[in-house]
């Protein structure tokens, strides 16, 4: 996308992009524009200074931040902005996700990151969510949403044995 982002998707190794695209694909699909970085607070740790700091600025109206494991990535992010932050627990090999979940879900009262569900299910949430508080002021999203959430209902049949 071209457009100056409205949304961050940020993720803490490339590795993450299988579970994270999905965040992508739905702001795609509602035309919103966002950008994807890898950003750790393990690995990178400037790059995520920077990143933070810099969101207010940058306008951006939701960060999504995805890790795995020792899930240190969206809490750190929201200790350093005020933007909102939505956070995806990774699946992780050795604990199924759990370890994400945990390390995302248990922050100190005082620094909010809203907490999705582990995977692909949580990263598309997430992308929903966001564009949601986009439609809070956004007519022409609110519009596209809508339909998007009409198109998944029609989309589920009554007979079980069709
Ligand atoms: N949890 C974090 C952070 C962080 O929280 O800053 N940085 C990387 N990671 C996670 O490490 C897992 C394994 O990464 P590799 O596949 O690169 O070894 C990924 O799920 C990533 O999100």
């Amino acid at each position: 996308m071209t457009d100056t982002p409205l949304i961050g998707i940020i993720m803490g190794s490339r590795s993450d992009w299988e579970t994270m695209r999905h965040a992508s694909d739905i702001l795609a699909e509602l035309g919103i524009a966002h950008e994807c970085k890898v950003v750790s607070a393990h690995r990178t740790p400037d790059r995520l200074f920077s990143y933070a700091k810099s969101a207010v600025d940058r306008d951006l109206k939701t960060i999504i931040a995805g890790a795995g494991g020792a899930a240190h990535l969206p809490g750190m992010v929201a200790s350093m902005t005020r933007v909102p932050v939505l956070g995806v627990p990774v699946e992780s090999k050795a604990l199924s996700g759990m370890d994400s979940l945990l390390s995302i879900a248990q922050m100190p009262g005082g620094v909010p990151v809203g907490t999705l569900a582990i995977g692909i299910a949580g990263a598309k949430n997430a992308a929903l969510l966001a564009a949601a508080i986009i439609a809070n002021h956004d007519d022409a999203v609110a519009e596209r949403l809508d339909a998007w959430r009409q198109a998944q209902t029609d989309a589920v049949g009554e007979d079980p044995a069709a």
